[in-house]
């Protein structure tokens, strides 16, 4: 509750803390930074922008380097004389400022952050990255800023924002079989569109959420962006307690971190009891439909993998669904897991040796082909299925090639048939 003891969203709570005062959607505040994070495309940039701040300066220091993160995953290994550059740019700096620094073997951005411990309830976290939106699954307000942002925030440990309204989306009901957290989050940006909740900082709340492991709330947080979210939250409960405490020495559940009740929001009630697996079609991620609508379409090749579906349990439904059967004939399939902390598991589970026997490609984490702009490309005229989260013109490869966005057992049943194919019919 606020000091006049009127009701706030979790996001107001959050800007509160960062703005040392009470405030409520819509005012601007000056907000202290509790995270920020960047990577190997957009921190060249940003790093050029803090020289450019602190030009004037004797001292030429970060706020905080215990509070930023700098990751290598989207041209790795190198695959550019470019990228290269970049890297070796990157790390020098890291180096000088003495910031946490993940380098080209440890995984995919919005991957690795959580699973290092770096983002826990409350928190207010910027990354220059638009799916930083993703870390609103373990309860903090995380959203994607641009690189000369960054520049701001490395030289203050402050940026300005405008508290978000809040779009609060409850979720009851049961998911049935083959049917996952991808397909939820896919059916709610097809409904409310890619501008539905622009702005606005997104919650995804009741029964069907709250029963979601973790790895699945992730998928749906980092796709909020997906329909203008801001902010994507889950709030904090056991189940990220459990999370966290595996990986913050002497995290604390505060159960501060949530939306008062009667918090102001724009409310959608849905039920997924029924719900079928949905499929994000060319060109648009709003462009979904229910898989049995574009059952058939054929596919030249499947991408499993992505900070949105390339952790160990979501590589796992690919393994148990296609048990010992081969990729169809003609089609290429890709596995990537989004860090070296699930590929161990996806390596020990034996599931590697099971995917090389079937004809698939399994590659080190990184980003890779989700968005084409390094390997496992799509030329003229092919069709992706990834289980990633944006389908754009090109964004895959040629910008004559097309890209359906689907659940991990929809990637999977597809690549055993050769084209779009129903989970729930393997
Ligand atoms: C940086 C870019 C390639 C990104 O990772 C995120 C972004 O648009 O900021 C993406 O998925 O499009
Ligand atoms: S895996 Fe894809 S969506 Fe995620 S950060 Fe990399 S390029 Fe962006």
């Amino acid at each position: 509750m606020s000091t006049n003891n009127e009701p706030m969203t979790i996001s107001e709570k959050i800007f509160s803390k960062a703005a040392g005062k009470t405030v409520k959607a819509g005012e601007f505040v000056l907000a202290n930074i509790d995270r920020a994070m960047t990577h190997d495309i957009t921190g060249p940039l940003a790093v050029d922008g803090f020289y450019e701040i602190m030009r004037d300066k004797e001292e030429k220091k970060v706020w905080d380097p215990s509070k930023i993160v700098i990751l290598f995953d989207h041209q790795v290994p190198a695959d550019s004389l470019n990228a290269a550059q970049n890297h070796i740019m990157l790390r020098k700096f890291a180096k000088e400022q003495g910031i946490i620094n993940y380098d080209v073997y440890e995984g995919v951005c919005h991957q690795v952050m959580p699973e290092k411990g770096h983002v826990k309830p409350g928190d207010l976290v910027v990354g220059s990255d638009s799916h930083t939106c993703a870390y609103g699954s373990l309860g903090a307000f995380s959203t994607g800023i641009g690189s000369t942002d960054m520049a701001a925030v490395f030289a203050s440990g402050k940026l300005w924002f405008k508290v978000p309204d809040t779009i609060r989306f409850e979720v009851e009901g049961k998911l049935p079989k083959h049917v996952y957290s991808k397909d939820i989050i896919l059916h709610l940006i097809g409904d409310v569109g890619a501008e539905g909740a622009r702005y606005k900082a997104a919650e995804y709340a009741g029964s069907a959420i709250s029963s979601l492991p973790m790895s699945e709330r992730m998928t749906i947080s980092n796709m909020a962006i997906e329909m203008g979210g801001k902010a994507g939250i889950i709030e904090a409960d056991a189940t990220t307690e459990a999370y966290l405490k595996e990986r913050i020495p002497d995290y604390e559940f505060d159960p501060y971190w949530k939306s008062d009740e009667g918090a102001e929001c724009e409310l959608h009630k849905y039920d997924i009891s029924n719900l079928e697996p949905q499929v994000a079609c060319p060109h648009n991620v709003d462009n979904v439909k229910p898989v049995t609508e574009v059952e058939g379409t054929k596919v030249d090749q499947i991408f499993v993998g992505s900070c949105t579906n390339g952790r160990f349990e979501d590589i796992e439904v690919v393994a148990k669904m296609m048990g010992d059967e081969p990729v169809a004939k003609g089609v290429r399939l890709l596995i990537i897991p989004a860090s070296r902390t699930e590929y161990m598991k996806v390596l020990r589970a034996g599931y590697i040796e099971q995917f090389m026997e079937a004809g698939a490609m399994v590659e080190s984490p990184c980003c890779g082909p989700c968005m084409g702009g390094s390997f496992g490309l799509l030329g003229d005229g092919e069709v992706g299925l990834a289980t990633s989260n944006r389908n754009f013109k090109g964004r895959e490869g040629s910008p004559q090639s097309f890209v359906y966005l689907s659940s991990p057992a929809t990637a999977a049943a597809s690549a055993l048939t050769g084209e779009i194919t129903d989970p729930r019919k393997i």
